[in-house]
Order: C-alpha cells, then sequence, then structure tokens
C-alpha cells in the first residue's frame, strides 16, 4: 500500500462540500503537488489529511492504518505527519533554534541537550547556520519559512504538507524555500503540496493534480498534466495560471 492514501475523502463545512469523495495515493518519496483555482478545496484537503479538520466520510491511511477513525488522539498523527503553512507562525520571543527545538521537547519529551546537535545539523544543512540565535524578526520572510521547515523536520516527520508555503512571500525570496523543498526531495521525503507555483510543479513534482470543486478531477505526471491535459477545466485553468 501507498505511504499515504486517501479514499472517499468528505469535508463539508455547513451546506458547502469542499473535498468530494477525494482520492489519492502518495507514495514513499513522492512529491505530489495539489493545484486549482483558489477555492477548489486544497487547503482544506490538507487540513484533512492531518486531522485539523474531522472528516465526514472516507478514509486516511497513513501506512496502511487508518488515521481518519473517530477517537484517534491527532496529536500523535500530527506527530507523523509535519505541516507547514502559508504564515510562517514562529513564536517571536523565541530564537529560531528554540522555536525548533519546541515540538520535540513537548511532544517527545526529549531534552535540549539531546536535540541540540540533530536541530543545529537541520539549520546548517538549510544555510541557516549562522542564522539560529536569531529572533524572527531578525530573519527575512524566506528565513523564516526555512525555520517553520526545519521546525516541522525536527519531529521526524514521515510525511510533510506544505499549504500555499511561498505565497506570503516577496518573488525574490520564493526561490531560497522551493529549494529547500527539492533538497527534501533529494532525501527521499514523502510530500504533499498545495502550491500556485506551476514552474515548480512541472519541474519538481512526480504527480500533480488538479481540484475543481473538491474533486480531482485529471492527475498525472506533470509533463501530461501540464503539457497534454485531457479535461477542459484543467486546460481552461492551466492557460489562465501560465499566462
Ligand atoms: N472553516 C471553514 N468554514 C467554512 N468554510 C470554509 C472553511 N475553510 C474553508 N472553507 C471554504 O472551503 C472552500 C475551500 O477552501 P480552501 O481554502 O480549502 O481552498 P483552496 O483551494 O486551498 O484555496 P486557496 O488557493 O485560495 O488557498 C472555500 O469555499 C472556503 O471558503
Amino acid at each position: 500500500m501507498s505511504k499515504l492514501s486517501l479514499r472517499g475523502v468528505v469535508k463539508r463545512f455547513g451546506d458547502s462540500t469542499v473535498c468530494d469523495g477525494i482520492d489519492l495515493d502518495v507514495e514513499e518519496g513522492q512529491m505530489v503537488c495539489l493545484i486549482g483555482a483558489s477555492g477548489a478545496g486544497k487547503s482544506t484537503l490538507l487540513r484533512c489529511i492531518n486531522l485539523l479538520e474531522a472528516v465526514e466520510d472516507g478514509e486516511i491511511f497513513l501506512d496502511g492504518e487508518d488515521i481518519a477513525v473517530p477517537g484517534l488522539n491527532p496529536q500523535g498523527v500530527r506527530a507523523r505527519i509535519g505541516m507547514v503553512f502559508q504564515s510562517f507562525n514562529l513564536f517571536p520571543h523565541m530564537t529560531a533554534l528554540e522555536n525548533a527545538m519546541l515540538a520535540p521537547r513537548r511532544v517527545h519529551g526529549r531534552s535540549r541537550a539531546d536535540l541540540v546537535g540533530e536541530v543545529e545539523e537541520l539549520f546548517t544543512r538549510f544555510g541557516l547556520a549562522d542564522r539560529m540565535h536569531n529572533y524572527p524578526d531578525q530573519l527575512s520572510g524566506g528565513q523564516q519559512q526555512r525555520v517553520a521547515i526545519i521546525r516541522a523536520l525536527a519531529m521526524r516527520p514521515e510525511v510533510m504538507l506544505f499549504d500555499e508555503i511561498t505565497s506570503a512571500l516577496d518573488p525574490q525570496l520564493v526561490g531560497e524555500v522551493l529549494d529547500v523543498l527539492l533538497m527534501l526531495k533529494q532525501q527521499g521525503m514523502t510530500m504533499v503540496l498545495a502550491t500556485h507555483e506551476m514552474g515548480f510543479a512541472r519541474q519538481a513534482a512526480d504527480k500533480v493534480c488538479f481540484l475543481k470543486d473538491g474533486k480531482i478531477i485529471e492527475e498525472g505526471p506533470p509533463e501530461a498534466l501540464f503539457d497534454a491535459p485531457q479535461r477542459e477545466e484543467t486546460k481552461a485553468f492551466l492557460a489562465r495560471a501560465l499566462k
């Protein structure tokens, strides 16, 4: 079975069905990009995978175990599935290093001494060794977002979810954050991204899923989806997005 498998996932807000029977398979080490117009349901789908939203119906399998069952403690799942958001949400009164060590200390009960070498290594790997003792307001948006990624990685997740992580950045800072994703891919991380960065999806994704009105209406390898889309809706979206 795939690393992450969704079957018939349904999420409603009141009368509105935002995820409408989503099936999705993400293999170990794959990068899957979710694309689609604003409001298509990309963020909500990621939030369902991370149990930030309770689903109305369907199954979400992580390593073959259904994690969408009522009563399951979401904290345990969130320790295994990291998520990074558009807004960095770093604690302003803590240094970058302290921010990154907080969750493993609280959730896994690991000591500072046990963690520090490993987390410093992440800062080095992602080009922030000289910034780890800075506070968030001393860092650029791109650096803060890289710290947010390191913070999620410090939990040693099996899967990472990224929700429009470059949308709040100045254009010149987008590349440094996308480079981190490419490094993670090289290291074999399993990833699902909601993104408006079509160039990046085309270059880096193993699979691209086009969402419309809460459904994946077309999916495939990027060369197929971008160069030979089958559905009129996909063609129309890409014509607008790539203009
Ligand atoms: N908590 C909520 N309560 C009610 N409706 C919501 C809630 N969260 C999202 N929605 C609605 O669900 C729909 C899908 O939103 P979602 O943010 O998942 O789309 P998206 O594809 O990620 O869009 P974007 O690209 O703009 O981030 C939208 O119509 C949105 O208004």
